[in-house]
């Protein structure tokens, strides 16, 4: 691989995606993940701290070489139902109740093993989820993990969307509408593409078509970092904007295909994308952000919604798995 130039952007040095594996590439067959980092090879152990797991202190291959689907989402709850109800949809024997938390060690992260498939809370905003899947990224490896694929499954605000409507994410984009990534690195900006795997996309679209229980579409999603003003929302604590403003921002998303707005999914599609891990984010609305703000949706409606993903991911899954054709 050729390294590119860097690039001055804003007075800072910004480096293309990739070049700074170039020198250090680790080759891998096509199906396992590809971890980045010549370091690891020199490390007696590897501590994964935040998931309070390590190479010389768990059997890594033995409790997770299975694994085939990894979903991440941002609350511990949510992440322990989905593994109750996959358990439920592959049928699998044993009680739900012995789904336990193997983080439980940490109160950082929550995750269940269920069959092929790891539920894994990362919660909220970018920071939070890369420390997360650098940790599991690393734990795939360790535990020499063949053809996984990564899903994201969360909630979102709609950007023209009726509230409740499933977005299956095509691009991930910053808060100009790029499908980039950007991480300060040694006080430089690395530049990461937030690709997501077409294919998997694809078949989670046919898969809500089969289904065809809630709306499901295929759109941009804009991630921040903030929920507040970040998102353009006029009830945060500080706003500098007026509504207008907040309109024409929305409508400039609208019109540059974003669908949708979280907080996770360009650094979820770049680390991904990155280590040669297929992935696909799936997220529901919970309101326009057209028509407001606030989330004022009954609690349970809330809950009805946030169960779509794990509905339609269920169903690739067990689709995957040849349980169903
Ligand atoms: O997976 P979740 O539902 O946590 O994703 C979105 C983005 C933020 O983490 C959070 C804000 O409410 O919801
Ligand atoms: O509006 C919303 C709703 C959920 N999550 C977000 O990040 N934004």
């Amino acid at each position: 691989m050729t390294a590119m130039a860097p690039i001055l952007l804003n007075n800072m040095v910004t480096v293309p995606d990739q070049s700074e594996y170039s020198k250090h590439e680790v080759f891998h067959t096509a199906d396992q993940v590809h971890v980045k980092n010549p370091h690891l090879d020199t490390m007696e152990e590897d501590i994964l701290y935040h998931l309070n797991l390590g190479t010389k202190t768990h059997n890594l291959p033995e409790m997770f070489g299975e694994i085939k689907f990894v979903c991440v989402g941002g609350s511990a709850n949510r992440m322990k139902s989905f593994a109750q109800f996959i358990h439920q949809e592959l049928d699998l024997p044993g009680s739900i109740d012995d789904i336990t938390d193997i983080c439980e060690g940490t109160d950082r992260y929550s995750m269940y093993k269920v069959g092929p498939v790891l539920s894994i809370s990362h919660g909220m905003g970018c920071p939070s989820i890369s420390i997360m899947l650098h940790e599991l990224i690393k734990l795939v490896h360790h535990a020499r993990c063949h053809n996984v694929v990564l899903f994201r499954i969360g909630t979102s605000g709609g950007v023209g969307l009726a509230p409740g409507t499933v977005v299956v994410t095509d691009k991930a984009v910053d808060c100009f509408f790029r499908p980039q990534f950007e991480q300060v690195v040694l006080g430089k900006v690395i530049i990461r593409s937030t690709e997501l795997d077409v294919g998997v996309s694809k078949e989670l679209l046919q898969c809500s078509s089969e289904l065809n229980n809630f709306p499901t579409v295929i759109g941009n999603t804009m991630c921040t970092h903030d929920f507040y003003e970040g998102q353009g929302r006029l009830d945060g604590a500080l706003c500098s904007f007026s509504t207008e403003d907040k309109l024409e921002y929305l409508r400039k998303a609208y019109n540059s295909g974003v669908r949708n707005i979280e907080m996770e999914s360009t650094v979820f599609g770049a680390m991904c994308h990155a280590c040669g891990i297929k992935a696909a984010v799936i997220c529901v609305t919970l309101l326009n952000r057209f028509d407001g703000d606030q989330i004022s949706t009954p609690h349970d409606v809330l809950e009805e919604y946030q169960q779509r993903p794990q509905v339609l991911l269920a169903h690739f899954i067990k689709k995957r798995l040849g349980l169903i054709t």
